[in-house]
């Protein structure tokens, strides 16, 4: 069994609970709230940038040449090419640049986005990766679970598309080759901190979503 395969398998009860866990529930059904869907896309839009700040660390790490590009490109994707999913979704929804930056990021915002970031610059090659695995992987199965059964005229067609889409997989499958790469030479103990950066990190996933879900503010 490859490694990601055992470290998909490992976390299949965590992947499930996200899966049916509300919000991404009502976004299938398209019921989410346009509060919640704000909330989360105000959220996103803040965690693209530590996602991408980590990816283009992440290329800096990088052994060899395909995968400097590799990386390099997924920072750019993030930081462009999602980002511009959700501009028009702020213009839907009359987030100005303004407010957009007036909005701090929530705690569990700040929580996953500390956490990538801290990891990108502290530790090695290989557990890098492994954080920032579930960003894709689980994103990729979501958005394909949900266009599988999402309603028609869903108001959040543009969201299930980007995610469901083969240009998105494709970087996915290309990302999960990579672990697989870097995992096949790595120590036992390097692939047990893979092991435990990518449950931590796909944790946080749930964390994101179920804080938008609940509008989480800072309590104080
Ligand atoms: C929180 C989160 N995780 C992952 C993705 C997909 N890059 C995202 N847009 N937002």
């Amino acid at each position: 069994m490859s490694f990601t395969a055992e470290i998909w398998q490992e976390n299949a009860a965590l992947f499930e609970t996200i899966r049916t866990m509300p919000f991404n529930q009502e976004l299938a059904d398209g019921t989410l709230s346009q509060e919640r869907f704000r909330h989360y896309m105000i959220q996103d839009a803040h965690y693209l940038i530590a996602f991408g700040r980590a990816l283009a660390v992440a290329a800096a790490k990088a052994d060899n040449t395909d995968e400097i590009v590799q990386f390099a490109h997924g920072a750019h994707t993030a930081i462009i090419v999602e980002r511009s999913l959700h501009a028009d979704f702020m213009e839907q929804f009359n987030v100005s640049p303004a407010t957009f930056a007036a909005t701090p990021l929530s705690p569990a915002t700040h929580h996953y986005s500390s956490y990538l970031i801290a990891t990108a610059w502290s530790a090695s090659y290989p557990v890098v990766l492994a954080a920032l695995l579930p960003c894709f992987w689980i994103y990729a199965e979501i958005g394909r679970d949900i266009l599988a059964r999402a309603a028609k005229n869903n108001p959040y067609d543009s969201w299930i598309s980007t995610y469901a889409g083969e240009e998105f997989h494709a970087a996915v499958r290309g990302v999960i080759a990579t672990v697989d790469r870097v995992a096949s030479v790595a120590s036992a103990e390097t692939r047990r901190d893979m092991h435990i950066a990518y449950t931590h990190a796909a944790k946080l996933e749930w964390m994101f979503w179920d804080s938008a879900y609940r509008l989480e503010q800072w309590p104080v």
